[in-house]
């Protein structure tokens, strides 16, 4: 019998090598700290590289001169399970993921690229807003959210003191297999807003598809207190809610989500039907609606433009829609939004596919009582959510394909 022999470092390697190990996995958690790195394998394999011992690749049988490298833990998706499979590694170690997995058999083969998943460039984000406590985070992390939201805004029934915010943070940090705040670089500064912003949504899908990332979400607050909460708490990102402006978002101490503010919807004008109805691509009030938002979307400051609901000068937490051809209009000039305000599992798959929005927020949609989430219900809106951004990218597959036909037959 082999005994598989785990090291986690350069000098563990080699103490394995020189027992004469056979069969060496490399662990990607420091257990130590419980972070992780994936690129431990890859740093670690080079000592057997360079102590001139090879290891087998996963297409060879296996001789008695080479080792078996395995790579171990962290392995959440097909892309790392490729990318060990491109090093060479002669087999991945997964535990966590397949655990957590609803259907193992399903997410083995996805793990083997048997399933077709969204790949991370084309996901779209989830955010699960005014989580008050460590049960609901963790349900919510659970349920597969990109953003976790914590409220310090004054006067809302779901506000947090630091204390609790900074359990919520650890228990998400925990969850993600790391200890302290996700580092987003920003983009390259442009002229474009679309670029910008786009290049923003890249980057905070990247960061937050295998760990969630916790929003602070402030209101009309001072920068000093903002910046002392998110070194104090441990914040990832920060939402402005009020009328800070674009500007502020650099201001922050961390990539700051700017909160553009419309005023609630007629009711019947919030939805598709709307549109339709009218026969009218787009209502005049909406279009200049639209370029309102954009006015107040310039690039180089913000992480993100999160549209939401006003009422009568209430500003956050209405639990009521907007008009959702305003974000739509704004999606089409190349920004892309999160849309938030009144959104509930029942609503979220058409708010989806009308308004093509890259991210939805949720906070009182899925409440049993204001401040507490009801767990089912987070888990069918994430249900849905995710369902809708799938038929979403098919969807506009499709019409690329039809549109490059059109082009074929009109040459
Ligand atoms: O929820 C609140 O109490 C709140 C207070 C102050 C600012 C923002 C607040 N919530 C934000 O509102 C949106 C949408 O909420 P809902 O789904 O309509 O209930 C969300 O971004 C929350 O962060």
């Amino acid at each position: 019998m082999e005994p598989l022999v785990e090291v986690h470092t350069d000098e563990e390697m080699t103490i394995a090598l020189e027992a004469g190990a056979r069969v060496v996995g490399v662990n990607n958690r420091n257990l130590h700290t419980f972070e992780m790195d994936l690129e431990t394998t890859e740093r670690v394999a080079l000592v057997a590289a360079a102590m001139g011992v090879p290891w087998q690749n996963p297409t060879e049988s296996w001789t008695r001169d080479r080792i078996v490298l395995s790579a171990l833990s962290g392995i959440t998706g097909p892309e790392d399970v490729k990318r060990f499979e491109t090093m060479g590694v002669s087999m991945v170690l997964v535990g966590e993921t397949l655990m957590r997995a609803e259907d193992p058999a399903k997410a083995i083969r996805t793990l083997l690229g048997e399933e077709d998943p969204t790949p991370v460039s084309e996901q779209r984000l989830v955010k699960v807003c005014g989580v008050t406590n460590v049960e609901d985070a963790s349900t919510i992390a659970t349920a597969g959210a990109n953003l976790i939201g914590v409220i310090f805004a004054e006067g809302s029934p779901r506000r947090v003191t630091e204390k609790r915010a900074r359990d919520i943070v650890k228990t998400v940090q925990a969850f993600g297999e790391r200890n302290s705040p996700k580092h987003i670089e920003p983009p390259p500064q442009t002229d474009s807003s679309a670029e910008w912003f786009q290049a923003w949504s890249r980057k905070l899908v990247e960061a937050s598809h295998r760990t969630p990332l916790v929003v602070g979400v402030f209101q009309n607050q001072p920068m000093e207190e903002i910046r002392r909460i998110v070194a104090e708490t441990g914040l990832d990102l920060v939402q402005l809610h009020g009328d800070e402006g674009m500007e502020a978002c650099a201001e922050c101490g961390v990539p700051a989500l700017r909160v553009v503010h419309v005023p609630a919807a007629a009711p019947g004008e919030e939805r598709v039907e709307s549109v339709l109805v009218g026969g009218e691509r787009a209502s005049p009030s909406a279009k200049s609606r639209a370029e309102e938002v954009l006015a107040q979307a310039p690039p180089n400051f913000a992480a993100g433009v999160l549209l939401d609901t006003s009422v009568k000068g209430v500003k956050g937490g209405t639990g009521l829609p907007f008009d959702h051809e305003v974000a739509k209009l704004v999606g089409e000039a190349g920004v892309p939004v999160i849309v938030a305000g009144g959104l509930d599992p029942d609503n979220v798959e058409v708010c989806v596919i009308f308004t093509e929005s890259f991210g939805v927020d949720v906070s009182s949609g899925v409440e049993e009582a204001k401040g507490v989430k009801n767990p089912g219900e987070v888990k069918r809106f994430m249900e849905q959510a995710r369902l809708a951004h799938k038929d979403l990218t098919a969807k506009l597959k499709q019409e690329e394909e039809e549109e490059e036909e059109e082009q074929g037959e009109r040459i």
